[in-house]
């Protein structure tokens, strides 16, 4: 039977995700795309870690082997940092393949250029995963600015801060130890300075930024705070007061015309859309033109919510893009 030869680069919590939900619903994607998806190829960096079988697959630390798999059509991107992520994902779509990322770090630096060389090429980007998980923001943002206007978006936009604050707030949790149960989770970074730091959420909210106004405010402009320097004590003391510390991501175009952007811990009451959103779970308010604000709730991290959105966004571009390697065995 013809297929649609797919390599996963990055076999982490994300990888592995990607690799159960592309098995577990092969019949399925034939039947909404028109052929099954195969994983052909797996990029890891270390080969001797121990990992989950993965029979018939070419599991390989060499970026080269990827590249010779006859008629690759997709490549999921699930490794971590800038490089050689972009690096990897700009040879990718030279050689003609569909590409699709979680990578928000890579993705808020060299997105736009990724997308410009697909769309000369042929070829699709899909980067849902970049922001908010499970969560379809992308999409919505993508369908809004078709007609309406996306004026400013505001949400919490890292699982992983909002899974300690609420461990912190409703269980006395310390800090270490809400973001060592995040991480067993898979929820937080292998490193998990950028969840904590605030930099996970300014990577997403600039590519939120580039989507919905078109640019991305100067970096260096754009005040950013952590949750890394918030008390056991001023969470706990807030929330006797009825006030609960959020970190919110927020977005929008000035009266000035710049864009101005903020990430960082809020303090906010019981009136506040975000003041109920607890866990691993994120929000994101899209303030619109003609719908006033719609906002968008569910799991910001962890495998299955991040791997199927992937999953999602390969079948999109497979169904928008005549399929032009099938392969035949
Ligand atoms: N976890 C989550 O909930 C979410 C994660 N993301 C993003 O998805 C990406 C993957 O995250 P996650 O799966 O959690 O990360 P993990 O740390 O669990 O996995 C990362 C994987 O990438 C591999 N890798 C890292 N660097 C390289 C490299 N240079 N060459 C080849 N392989 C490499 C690692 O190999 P090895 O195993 O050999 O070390 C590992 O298999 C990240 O960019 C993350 O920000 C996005 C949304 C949610
Ligand atoms: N570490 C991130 C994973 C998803 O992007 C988070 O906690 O939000």
């Amino acid at each position: 039977m013809a297929t649609v030869k797919a390599a996963i680069l990055g076999f982490g919590t994300v990888g592995q995700g990607i690799y159960h939900i592309v098995n577990e619903r092969k019949e399925q994607l034939a039947a909404r795309t028109g052929a099954p998806i195969e994983i052909a190829a797996i990029l890891v960096r270390n080969l001797d870690k121990p990992r989950p079988d993965t029979p018939g697959v070419l599991v390989t630390d060499r970026f080269e082997d990827i590249f010779a798999v006859p008629g690759l059509e997709v490549v999921f991107e699930a490794i971590v940092g800038e490089e050689p992520a972009g690096t990897y994902l700009e040879q990718a779509i030279k050689a003609g393949c569909h590409v699709v990322t979680a990578n928000k770090v890579m993705y808020a630096k060299a997105g736009s250029s990724l997308e410009a060389l697909a769309r000369e090429l042929g070829t699709g980007v899909g980067y849902e995963a970049t922001v908010a998980g499970g969560v379809p923001v992308i999409k919505t943002i993508e369908n809004l600015n078709l007609a309406n206007e996306v004026t400013g978006i505001q949400g919490i936009l890292n699982g992983t801060s909002n899974f300690i604050l609420t461990k912190m707030r409703k269980e006395e949790c310390t800090f270490a130890d809400a973001l060592k149960e995040a991480q067993e989770l898979g929820y937080a970074e292998a490193d998990p300075t950028n969840d904590v730091s605030g930099f996970d959420a300014f990577c997403k909210l600039m590519i939120l930024s580039g989507l919905a106004f078109g640019e991305q405010p100067e970096w260096e402009r754009v005040p950013m705070d952590g949750i890394d320097n918030l008390t056991l004590d001023e969470v706990v003391d807030a929330d006797r007061q009825g006030l609960r510390y959020r970190h919110i991501a927020d977005v929008r175009r000035g009266e000035d015309g710049e864009i101005q952007a903020s990430v960082g811990p809020v303090l906010i009451g019981p009136d506040h859309p975000l003041y109920g959103i607890d866990g691993v779970d994120n929000a994101v308010a899209i303030e619109t033109a003609y719908a006033g604000t719609l906002t968008a709730i569910g799991p910001g991290a962890g495998m299955y919510p991040t791997a199927t959105v992937m999953v999602e966004d390969a079948a999109v571009l497979l169904l928008k893009h005549p399929f032009r390697k099938l392969v035949t065995e």
